[in-house]
């Protein structure tokens, strides 16, 4: 399908395709401004515009609204109102008074927000506030989630809670695509990528067997804490071939001693494949 803001205006999306599945996680990657929230607003029909083209949903066509939970980039929520009255608002709109105390009890829980239930709004911090927005958008517990950049502001622990709870939406079943500015989110809230660039979506497939395409990379580091002209980086592909590289070192010299263009070697650090350099250098093709 294809998307334009305005009449006459170009398009944003051009040639767009996603497919969720039941039980899987599509990370899509893009860069700023390359249509991401976008394609979620389509997808959720809550951005108006010219649409051509229609949007498929796994084998069928978009499901009834209730059946999708938008987490959107930017936080909606009522600054005046408890975090529990925020989750109740939403959880009665779209449950109704019967099921909304269980599913707001629920979430409350799920997201860890027992201690700051009866807390506004207002005095919470940014992050406090994202897992609000979370909890209160998946408060129905819908079988298809769409987050856009879920993991912002959030310190170590909250994102922990989120991976944590993507995976098990996932094992329970729930189709999830999630947008994020870093490689690293991507990496662990996704099963599959998807590229948006120039308004058009390349399915890159999924995750593992994107990464098991990248190298490891082996880096000797010395000990000069001013020169990084040393530092050695060999991109491997196996660890065969950084088995061969180690080999290349005469026998009768011990790692400890090696020395680097005259500094002495600190350490030796494999990497294994991620999505960081794989990022890079989709972004500078
Ligand atoms: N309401 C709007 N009206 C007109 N143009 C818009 C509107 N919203 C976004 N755009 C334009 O559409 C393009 C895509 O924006 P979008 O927000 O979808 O990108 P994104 O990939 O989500 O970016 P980011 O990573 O920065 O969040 C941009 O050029 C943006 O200026």
């Amino acid at each position: 399908m294809s998307f334009s803001y305005a009449a006459g205006g170009a398009p944003v999306l051009r040639e767009a395709s996603i497919r969720l599945r039941a039980g899987a996680s599509v990370g899509l990657l893009g860069a700023n401004g390359a249509g991401k929230t976008t394609l979620l607003g389509v997808l959720t029909r809550t951005v108006r515009g010219i649409t051509r083209g229609s949007l498929l949903l796994d084998a069928g066509v978009l499901p009834e609204r209730r059946a999708i939970g938008y987490a959107t980039q930017a936080i909606g929520l009522y600054p005046m109102l408890t975090v529990e009255e925020n989750v109740g608002h939403l959880a009665r709109l779209l449950l109704g008074r019967s099921q909304a105390r269980a599913a707001v009890a629920r979430a409350i829980e799920e997201f860890s927000l027992g201690s700051i239930a009866r807390t506004r709004v207002h005095h919470l911090s940014g992050g406090q506030r994202r897992l609000v927005h979370l909890a209160a958008s998946f408060v129905h517990g819908p079988p298809i989630r769409l987050l856009d950049e879920p993991t912002v502001a959030l310190d170590f622990e909250a994102r922990q809670l989120v991976v944590k709870l993507v995976r098990g939406w996932r094992a329970e079943g729930v189709a999830v695509l999630v947008t994020a500015h870093y490689p690293e989110d991507i990496e662990e809230l996704s099963t599959e990528l998807v590229l948006l660039r120039d308004g058009t979506t390349r399915d890159l497939g999924e995750l593992g067997s994107v990464l098991s395409n990248r190298a490891r990379t082996l880096s000797l580091r010395g000990d000069s804490p001013t020169s990084a002209s040393w530092e050695l980086t060999l991109a491997t592909g196996t660890l065969d071939e950084v088995r061969a590289k180690l080999g290349e070192i005469p026998p009768d010299v011990r790692l400890s001693e090696l020395r680097l263009s005259g500094n002495r070697l600190r350490d030796i650090l494999l990497r294994d494949p991620s999505l960081s350099s794989f990022a890079e250098e989709t972004e500078a093709r």
